[in-house]
């Protein structure tokens, strides 16, 4: 089941430049999507069009099954989102803050120390916002997305500009609500490697396209398909010329050969072959490209 769907979703600012192209994003129920791309990718403006933050221009947007225009309101009752830069009031406490948009969004008063304690703020006492470091603001600020008891949680960004420490913290509370209230997620990012121990699927965009959806390990996939063998010889010219006259495409580089995946026993006779015309074979590697190189492969 989908839990957000949109069709052909267009949107520009200007007539000849497309922010967003066509995009069919599909959120699965219970899943943690990560939304992938370079900055001016065209995430944000996905992200509040699906909000309903900017208006519509052209496709369609589907959340818990229903047209979004058609059922903003109940739609937006059950979506908690974090679009750019908090708003929060420095001068209250943390608690403070939640009491007085517990009372806008006109949730259960309860609600208050049960995301608290959710996002790992229960104790800051009398602390202002204003004195918070960046992860505790953005701890609260997901707090406040988190008070309606959202069934889907909209994040933009959320890790911009957290240490190490910070980041490792808002995954381990974003697992936790997709696993303990089964929140399906939709966060953005610009780095693959801060989001691929979270999520379990990906959406790459580049230039207002998707350039790749599935799940994380389809995307693994593709990075099982582009391995490639190293090969160190003492004559990488002859080995080259050899290897062409077997229709196997190897390139030269800093002196090693870089050729296709092949199976081990092709390897084998390669090497037989190459000792047979009095070529040291020093090397037969293989090279795995990370994840984040597959993914600057579809953005470039
Ligand atoms: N309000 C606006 N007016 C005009 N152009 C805009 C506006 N907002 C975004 N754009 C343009 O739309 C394109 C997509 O921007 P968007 O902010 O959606 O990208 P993004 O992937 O979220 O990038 P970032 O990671 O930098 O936030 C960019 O070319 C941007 O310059």
């Amino acid at each position: 089941m989908l839990t957000l769907e949109t069709q052909n979703l267009t949107h520009r600012f200007t007539p000849h430049d497309i922010a967003v192209n066509n995009v069919n994003l599909r959120v699965e129920h219970g899943s943690i999507y990560g939304f992938l791309g370079p900055n001016g990718a065209g995430k944000t403006t996905t992200l509040r069009l699906v909000l309903g933050l900017l208006r519509k221009q052209e496709g369609s947007i589907r959340v818990f099954g229903d047209l979004f225009e058609q059922s903003r309101l109940e739609v937006l009752r059950n979506v908690g989102s974090l679009i750019e830069s908090p708003s929060l009031y420095g001068h209250l406490t943390a608690r403070e803050n939640l009491v007085v948009l517990q009372k806008v969004y006109r949730c259960a008063p309860g609600r208050v120390d049960e995301v608290l304690a959710l996002v790992g703020l229960p104790h800051t006492g009398r602390k202002r916002v204003s004195q918070f470091s960046l992860g505790m603001k953005q701890r609260l600020a997901i707090a406040v997305a988190l008070l309606p008891q959202p069934a889907l949680l909209i994040l933009d960004e959320p890790t911009n500009g957290l240490d190490p420490n910070g980041i490792i913290e808002i995954r381990e509370l974003l697992k936790h609500l997709n696993q303990e209230w089964n929140t399906t997620i939709l966060i953005s990012s610009h780095l693959l490697a801060e989001i691929e121990r979270l999520v379990t699927h990906v959406g790459i965009i580049n230039k207002g396209t998707i350039m790749f959806q599935g799940t994380l390990d389809a995307l693994r996939s593709k990075q099982q398909q582009s391995l490639q063998v190293v090969l160190d010889t003492s004559n990488p010219d002859l080995s080259q010329q050899l290897l062409h006259q077997q229709n196997i495409a190897a390139t030269q580089h800093d002196g090693k050969l870089i050729l296709p995946s092949l199976p081990k026993e092709h390897l084998a006779a390669i090497n037989q072959q190459l000792v047979h015309h009095d070529i040291k074979v020093f090397e037969i590697g293989i090279v795995k490209n990370d994840l984040e190189s597959i993914f600057i492969d579809l953005v470039k």
